[in-house]
């Protein structure tokens, strides 16, 4: 076994997969103001940026190649109330965010989560009625979002909220306002995890939650048959694409779904993973660079068409040296 792996022309050679800064889509956070930069501090390297900044940042993205990034606002508290009305408001931070990413740098796909959190003064990704989360007024609302974020030139819409039946309700909505060429990318096997920590800190939906969690819409981590079901529906539905999150504790699933359905199937490295590794980078016990390119390479083994990743600007300066 040691003669192909004697030197790197064989090395190469030989080698089963390849990753590349194709696969890459670069989650961002986005905030009101100008020229305001605001460090995540369980997210060290990962800042909130406004929108003015936001613009350079997709900018260099698109120069390194990257093929898409994903807008995440983090709104004022005083904008979140238990209707999560600010989530259809068509000049709301995100939609204000991507039209000026679109006009600005037009051949970078936007990619936006569809799901209350951001606006629920209750920190739910749906309307929280009697202490439930309720499904179909939420998807109701989630349907006017995707079409407020579409019409502000969002490329993929990507319901993270795990609500049931909101792919087809979404699909029909999208192409009843003229928005056909709109893809959904579904939040399909969304498990409720704690490594999603991070980001409620970046995005500020942590306090609203108050401690709460997500158990009676996002999945149980000892589930994967569940998981394929998930799937199943979310594309009979008319998912273009789907994703598994979070990622590296969860590429059992990746596989899984792409043996079964042999779609588009992404995942996300959350933040928790994110912080995990840079945590170590930070402390000197773990090689940053290394541990990013290999961390990546495991999805792509898993069977990720795509990656989500805080790290994609990096990833794709490694790639290309
Ligand atoms: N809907 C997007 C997320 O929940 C992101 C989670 C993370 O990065 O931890
Ligand atoms: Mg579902």
């Amino acid at each position: 076994m040691r003669r192909n792996r004697r030197d790197d022309w064989s090395r190469r050679l030989v080698s089963e997969h390849r990753l590349s800064v194709d696969d890459l889509i670069w989650p961002v956070f986005v905030v009101e103001g100008n020229g305001v930069r605001q460090e995540v501090a369980s997210m060290p390297g990962v800042s909130r940026v406004s929108i003015d900044l936001l613009v350079d940042e997709a900018r260099r993205a698109a120069d390194l190649g990257i093929p898409a990034i994903a807008v995440f606002p983090s709104v004022e508290p005083s904008l979140k109330t238990p209707d999560a009305a600010e989530a259809v408001n068509p000049n709301n931070l995100v939609c204000r965010a991507v039209r000026a990413v679109k006009k600005a740098v037009p051949n970078l796909g936007i990619i936006c989560d569809v799901a209350l959190d951001p606006y629920n003064s209750d920190g739910h990704d749906g309307l929280v009625i009697d202490n439930y989360v309720v499904n179909d007024a939420t998807v109701e609302i989630l349907c006017r979002q995707s079409i407020i974020q579409a019409e502000a030139g969002c490329d993929v819409i990507a319901p993270s909220d795990m609500m049931d039946g909101r792919i087809k309700a979404i699909r029909q909505a999208l192409d009843s306002a003229g928005l056909e060429p709109v893809r959904i990318l579904s939040y399909a096997a969304k498990y409720a995890s704690a490594f999603y920590g991070p980001f409620r800190d970046a995005v500020g939906s942590k306090s609203a939650l108050k401690g709460g969690d997500k158990k009676t819409y996002q999945m149980d981590p000892a589930n994967t048959d569940e998981a394929l079901r998930e799937v199943a529906l979310d594309l009979a539905e008319g998912a273009d694409m789907i994703m598994v999150k979070p990622g590296l504790p969860y590429l059992d699933i990746v596989r899984r779904v792409k043996e079964s359905f042999a779609v588009p199937t992404l995942a996300y490295q959350v933040s928790g993973e994110y912080a995990m590794m840079k945590a170590a980078a930070l402390n000197g016990w773990l090689d940053w660079d290394k541990a990013v390119l290999e961390s990546l390479m495991a999805f792509k083994r898993a069977g990720c068409d795509a990656i989500l990743t805080y790290t994609a600007p990096e990833a794709a300066r490694l790639l290309s040296r």
